[in-house]
C-alpha cells in the first residue's frame, strides 16, 4: 500500500506535486469520496423515508400499527379463477350469486353456510387480520370450505382485486360484512376504522356502481349509531348525530355514504343495524366471549357501571336471528338501477335494526355465564369508561318486523347455552382460548 505513503497524515502540509501519476490519485480519491458520501445520503434519505412513513402522524389511512392495509396477498391464475366460479355458482332455481365481505368474521360465516346451505352461490372475501385471534377466523375458514365456500383472502381497499371478481363472476348481490369492528378498540387504533369501515366501503361501492349489472347491496352498520340517543326503544326515525365512538361514526358515515352512492349511482344499498350479535363461533373481543374466558379461568369480571349507579344494559341479539335478518334483507333487494356508473331510475336505500328487542343488563349476563359455567367469580364493579360505550341499547323492531318479515326467538339463556357448549368444545380440543 506504497501509494497511502504519498499523502502525509497531516493535510494541511500537504505539498502539490506536479506529477500527473499523483494528479490521477487525487482525482481517484475525490471520486471515491464523493461516491460515498452519495451512498450515505441515499443511505440517510431512505431512513427519513422510512421513519416518514411509519410515522403515526404521517398518514392516517396507514396508522395501522399491524401494518396490516399494507399486507400483499396472492390472487389470480386460472386454478383462482375456477375456484372463484365455481364457489359462486348458483345451485338452486332463481339463486342468487353473492360476494360476501368478512366471510371469515364472525356473522360472516354464518351467513355464508347458510346462503350456501340454501343453493345460492357464496364466495367470501377476508383479509384475516390480527384484529383478535387469525386462528379462529382460520378455523371458520376450515368450516366453510367443507361446505364449498371458497374464501379469496384480499382486502376490500383493492380495487384491482375486487374488479377481477366482478370480472369472472356477475354478482347479483353483495353482502358486505367486512369491517373494523369493536367499539373500544377505535380509541386505540383510529385508522383502521377509516381504513376499513370508510375507505375499504367506498371503493367497494366505486367498483360496484362500475359492474355491469350493478349487485345489490346488504351491510352491516351498527346499533352504536344511536349514539347518546336516549329516546327507547331505538327506532329508524330517531337522530344518528350524536355517535359515543369513532367505531359509531365510521358507521354513520357509511349510511350517508349508502345514500350518496343510490342518489348518483342507483345502487340498491340496505344497512343493517346490528345490536350487539353474539353466539358461537363469536367474536374474542366481545364481552360475553372474554367473560366466559375469564369466568373459566377464575378470574374477577369488569362490570361497568353508569353514574348513579346506574344499569348497563344491551339488547343482546342471537347469530341465528341476525342470519335470517340478513337473508331476509338479501331476498327483499330489488335491483340496482344503474349500468356502466350511470343511474337509469330511483333505487331502493333501506336502513332497519336487526335486535331482540329486550335489553339485559351485563350483570345478568354475568349471572347467566355463571350458571352454566358453574362457577361463581368475583365481580369488578367500575365506572363505565369514556371510550365509546353507552349506557344501554334497545332495539325497536317494527320496520324489519313488517318489511322483512324478521322476528327474534332466542332468548339470552338459551342462546348463551349454545355458545358455551361450542366455547367449550372448540377450545377443548388443545385449542388456547382467544385473547
Ligand atoms: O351493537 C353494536 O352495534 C355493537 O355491539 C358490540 O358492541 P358492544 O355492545 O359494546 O358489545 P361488547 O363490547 O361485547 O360489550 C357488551 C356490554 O358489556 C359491557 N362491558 C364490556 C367490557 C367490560 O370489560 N365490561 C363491561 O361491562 C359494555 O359496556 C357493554 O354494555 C360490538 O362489539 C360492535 O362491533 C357492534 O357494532
Amino acid at each position: 500500500m506504497a501509494h497511502l505513503d504519498d499523502i502525509p497524515s497531516t493535510p494541511g502540509k500537504f505539498k502539490m506535486e506536479k506529477s500527473p501519476f499523483i494528479h490521477s490519485r487525487i482525482r481517484w480519491h475525490w471520486q471515491s469520496s464523493l461516491a460515498k458520501l452519495t451512498f450515505w445520503s441515499i443511505i440517510f434519505f431512505c431512513l427519513i423515508l422510512i421513519f416518514f412513513f411509519r410515522s403515526p402522524s404521517s398518514n392516517l389511512l396507514l396508522q395501522d400499527p399491524h401494518r396490516r392495509s399494507l399486507r400483499t396477498y396472492n390472487w389470480g391464475g386460472p386454478a383462482w379463477e375456477k375456484r372463484v366460479r365455481s364457489s359462486a355458482r348458483v345451485r338452486s332455481r332463481n339463486g342468487f350469486s353473492v360476494l360476501v365481505t368478512g366471510a371469515a368474521g364472525f356473522v360472516g360465516t354464518h351467513v355464508s353456510s347458510a346462503l350456501k346451505k340454501r343453493g345460492d352461490g357464496v364466495l367470501g372475501l377476508d383479509n384475516f387480520n390480527d384484529y383478535y385471534d387469525p386462528s379462529l377466523k382460520r378455523a371458520r375458514q376450515e368450516l366453510l370450505e367443507r361446505s364449498g365456500v371458497f374464501i379469496v383472502e384480499g382486502d376490500i381497499n383493492d380495487s384491482a382485486l375486487l374488479m377481477k371478481l366482478f370480472e369472472v363472476v356477475a354478482f347479483t348481490h353483495v353482502m358486505h360484512l367486512a369491517a373494523q369492528a369493536g367499539v373500544r378498540y377505535a380509541m386505540e387504533n383510529p385508522g383502521s376504522y377509516v381504513h376499513s369501515n370508510i375507505a375499504g366501503f367506498v371503493n367497494l361501492l366505486e367498483v360496484c356502481k362500475s359492474a355491469n349489472p350493478q349487485p345489490a347491496i346488504v351491510w352491516a352498520s351498527s346499533s352504536s349509531v344511536y349514539g347518546l340517543n336516549n329516546k327507547v326503544p331505538f327506532s329508524e326515525k330517531d337522530r344518528t348525530d350524536q355517535p359515543a365512538s369513532l367505531y359509531a361514526a365510521t358507521k354513520k358515515a357509511g349510511e350517508e355514504i349508502a345514500h350518496t352512492y343510490n342518489h348518483i349511482y342507483g345502487l340498491s344499498l340496505t344497512g343493517l343495524r346490528f345490536f350487539t350479535v353474539y353466539g358461537p363461533w363469536g367474536r374474542p373481543d366481545m364481552a360475553y366471549f372474554f367473560f366466559t374466558r375469564d369466568i373459566l379461568k377464575r378470574k374477577s369480571i369488569p362490570i361497568f357501571e353508569a353514574a348513579n349507579h346506574g344499569t348497563v344494559a344491551r339488547d343482546f341479539t342471537y347469530i341465528d336471528d341476525i342470519v335470517k335478518g340478513c337473508l331476509a334483507a338479501l331476498d327483499t333487494a330489488e335491483k340496482s338501477t344503474g349500468t356502466g356508473g350511470k343511474k337509469k331510475g330511483p333505487a331502493q336505500l333501506r336502513v332497519y335494526n336487526l335486535g331482540n328487542t329486550s335489553p339485559v343488563p351485563v350483570s345478568n349476563l354475568v349471572s347467566i355465564l355463571e350458571r352454566l359455567l358453574k362457577v361463581k367469580v368475583k365481580r369488578n364493579i367500575m365506572k363505565l369508561p369514556r371510550n365509546g360505550d353507552v349506557q344501554f341499547t334497545h332495539a325497536n323492531i317494527s320496520l324489519a318486523q313488517r318489511e322483512l318479515g324478521y322476528k327474534p326467538t332466542t332468548d339470552l339463556q338459551t342462546g348463551l347455552k349454545k355458545f358455551v357448549m361450542w366455547y367449550t368444545g372448540f377450545y377443548s380440543g388443545g385449542k388456547k382460548a382467544a385473547g
